[in-house]
C-alpha cells in the first residue's frame, strides 16, 4: 500500500484521483500530528506552509516524491531532496490567473483606498472626502519579473488603459513583441512607473531589488505591490520611504516572515494586506491540487513526470521513445560498475545511431544510477545520480554520432578506472530486447540480465567443459552461454547466464583453474 501524506489543506476534488485509489492510503495531517509515522509515506503533498527541511526529509526516509500544490518552492529543500534522491514536483500554471486576479483587486484597492474606505464605513462614518483615489486609466505600471503571474497581469493592465513598462532580464525581444509591451531596463521602469508589481521568483539576486537604492529611483508618489514572495521588496526600506512619504501606497499579500506578526507594516494606513491569498481562489486550489495529485500518480506508476524541479522534463511521447534505452543504460552502469570494482574518475557515454537523436540526459542519469547502486549505502536513482558522482569525484560526459556502427543504435561506455579502463558496447533490438555487444574489447552478444558470470580465459580446448563440470558438481545450471574471443589460441571469454546466483567460494574455485585469468559474477 502506497501512503501519501497531505500536510496542507488542499482541494479534496484535486485529490480525488489519489483519494479514489485502492492501492493507496492518503493521510491528511500536518507534519507534527504524523512525527511517529514520518518514515511510512511515498509522498508528500504540501503548500506554502509545511517546511520541507533537510530535517523532516531525513526523518521521511521512504519519501519518493514532494509535490507542491502551487509554485513557488521555497519553502522546499529542493537541494537536500535531490541529494536524497526524492523528486519534487510543483503545479506552475494552475494557480496563474487567480494570482494575476489578485494582484489586479490588490492594485484597485490601493489607487481607491477601498480597504480602508470598507472599515470607515464598517465604523459608521459617512467620510466621502477622505477616500478621493486616482485612476489606474493611464497611469505608467512597471511589471518586475515577465512569467506566468507578470503577463497576465500587463494583460489585464492594457485592458484597463494603462501604459505596461516591463523589466525581466531573461524575457526574449521575441516574446515581449507578441505580447507587445515596452521592455526596458530597470532604471527605465523604477523612473517611469506610477505603480510598480514585482512578479519574480525570490532569489539571490531578487532579495531585497527593491530596497533603499532603487525605491529611491521611483517617482515621488509611486505605489508599490508584492503579490509574489515577502523580501523582494526590502521590508525595512519600505518603512524608511512611507515614513518619509516617498511611497504614496503599498499592497503586499506576502512578507519576509508568514505570518508577520506586530509587524511596523501593519500600523501605516496606506499600507493594505492579505494573509498570502493569491492563490486562494476555488479555481486555483482545484487546479493545483488536480496538477500535483495527478503528476504524484504518474510517478507512482513509474511513469515520468512533466513537471519536476528536479529531474529532466519529459513529455510522455519522448519517455516512451527513450524508455527502453534508459533500461539499457541502467543495465549497462549495474554490469561496468560490478566489472570495474576499483575506484572510477571518468565514465564517457557515447550515443550512436537512432539513439543520439533523443534526449539522452535522462539516459545518461539512468546509467550513472545504475553504476553508482552498488557504490553508495544511501539511495541513488535519476534525481541525484549526476550530483552524487560529482561528490565521488567522478566525471561524466556523452557524446553522439550519427553512425550505429552496424547497429541501428547503440550505446558505448567507457570506464576510467585508476588502473584499468574497460569498455562495453550495447544495443536495443525491438521484440529481441536488450544486448551487450562488445565487453571489454571482445565481441560477444549477450542478454544484461539475471546471474550472470563472466570468465576471462586462453582460447584452448577444453576451457567450457571444465567450467562446466565444477558448476554441475555444486547444482549451478547454466541457462545459456555465449563466447568470443580475439584470436584463435589468444584471449576468449566466456559469458554464462546462471539460474542462480553463484556464492563467492566457486568462484574462487574457477579462478584457481589454470588458464582463467578473470572470473566475475555480474548480478543484475
Ligand atoms: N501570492 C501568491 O499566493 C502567489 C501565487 C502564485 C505565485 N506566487 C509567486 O509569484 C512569483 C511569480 O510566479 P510565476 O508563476 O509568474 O513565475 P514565473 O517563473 O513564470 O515568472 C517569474 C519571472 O521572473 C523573472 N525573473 C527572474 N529573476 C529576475 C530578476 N532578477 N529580475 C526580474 N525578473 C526576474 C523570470 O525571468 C520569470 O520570467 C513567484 O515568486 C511565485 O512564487 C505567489
Ligand atoms: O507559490 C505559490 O504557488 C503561492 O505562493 C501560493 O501558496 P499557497 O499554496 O500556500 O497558497
Amino acid at each position: 500500500m502506497v501512503r501519501i501524506l497531505v500536510a496542507d489543506a488542499m482541494s479534496e476534488e484535486g485529490l480525488a484521483p489519489l483519494l479514489a485509489d485502492p492501492t493507496i492510503e492518503v493521510v491528511q495531517k500536518k507534519v507534527v500530528d504524523v512525527e511517529d509515522e514520518l518514515d511510512q509515506f511515498d509522498a508528500l503533498l504540501v503548500r506554502s506552509a509545511t517546511k520541507v527541511t533537510e530535517q523532516l526529509l531525513q526523518k521521511m526516509k521512504n519519501l519518493k516524491i514532494v509535490g507542491r500544490a502551487g509554485v513557488g518552492v521555497d519553502n522546499i529543500d529542493v537541494d537536500a531532496a535531490t541529494r536524497y534522491g526524492v523528486v519534487v514536483i510543483n503545479a506552475p500554471n494552475g494557480n496563474t490567473i487567480s494570482t494575476a486576479e489578485h494582484t489586479f483587486a490588490m492594485m484597485a484597492s490601493l489607487v481607491r483606498r477601498i480597504p480602508q474606505a470598507h472599515i470607515s464605513v464598517k465604523s459608521r462614518e459617512w467620510n466621502r472626502s477622505a477616500f478621493v483615489g486616482v485612476e489606474l486609466f493611464g497611469k505608467h505600471l512597471g511589471i518586475i519579473g515577465f512569467g506566468r503571474i507578470g503577463s497576465e497581469v500587463a494583460k489585464r493592465a492594457r485592458a484597463f488603459g494603462m501604459h505596461v513598462h516591463v523589466y525581466d532580464p531573461f524575457l526574449t525581444k521575441a516574446r515581449a513583441e507578441k505580447i507587445g509591451v515596452d521592455v526596458c531596463t530597470l532604471d527605465e521602469l523604477l523612473a517611469q512607473a506610477d505603480i510598480i508589481t514585482v512578479h519574480t521568483p525570490l532569489t539571490k539576486e531578487t532579495k531585497g531589488l527593491l530596497g533603499p537604492k532603487n525605491l529611491a529611483k521611483t517617482k515621488k508618489g509611486v505605489y508599490l505591490i508584492n503579490c509574489a514572495r515577502g523580501g523582494i521588496i526590502d521590508e525595512q526600506a519600505l518603512i524608511s520611504f512611507l515614513e518619509n512619504g516617498h511611497v504614496a501606497g503599498v499592497a503586499l499579500d506576502v512578507f519576509e516572515q508568514e505570518p508577520p506578526g506586530d509587524h511596523p507594516l501593519l500600523s501605516f494606513d496606506n499600507v493594505i494586506v492579505t494573509p498570502h491569498l493569491g492563490a486562494s481562489t476555488v479555481e486555483a486550489q482545484v487546479n493545483v491540487a488536480t496538477q500535483v495529485a495527478q503528476e504524484v500518480l504518474t510517478f507512482l506508476q513509474g511513469k515520468p513526470v512533466t513537471s519536476s524541479i528536479n529531474l529532466p522534463t519529459l513529455s510522455k511521447d519522448v519517455y516512451e521513445k527513450i524508455q527502453a534505452f534508459y533500461t539499457l543504460a541502467r543495465k549497462m552502469g549495474i554490469v561496468a560498475s560490478q566489472y570495474m570494482s576499483e575506484p572510477v574518475q571518468e565514465i564517457a557515454i557515447t550515443y550512436s545511431g537512432s539513439v543520439a537523436d533523443l534526449e539522452t540526459t535522462f539516459i545518461t542519469r539512468s546509467l550513472l544510477a545504475g553504476f553508482l547502486k552498488p557504490r553508495v549505502a544511501s539511495t541513488v536513482n535519476e534525481v541525484n545520480a549526476a550530483m552524487i558522482a560529482k561528490e565521488r569525484g567522478i566525471a561524466f560526459s556523452e557524446k553522439f554520432s550519427a553512425n550505429g556502427n552496424d547497429y541501428n543504435n547503440s550505446i558505448t561506455l567507457t570506464v576510467y578506472g585508476e588502473n584499468k579502463t574497460f569498455t562495453m558496447k550495447g544495443t536495443h533490438i525491438a521484440h529481441y530486447g536488450d544486448r551487450i555487444v562488445h565487453f571489454n574489447g571482445f565481441a560477444i552478444d549477450f542478454a544484461p540480465e539475471g546471474h550472470l558470470l563472466y570468465i576471462q580465459h586462453h582460447d584452448k580446448p577444453g576451457m567450457i567443459g571444465k567450467v562446466g563440470n565444477i558448476l554441475g558438481d555444486h547444482q549451478v545450471n547454466i541457462a545459456t552461454m555465449q563466447v568470443g574471443r580475439q584470436e584463435v589460441g589468444g584471449k576468449a571469454i566466456m559469458m554464462l547466464s546462471l539460474d542462480k546466483p553463484l556464492d563467492d567460494t566457486l568462484v574462487e574455485t574457477l579462478e584457481q583453474i589454470s588458464d582463467i585469468d578473470v572470473v566475475k559474477k555480474l548480478e543484475v
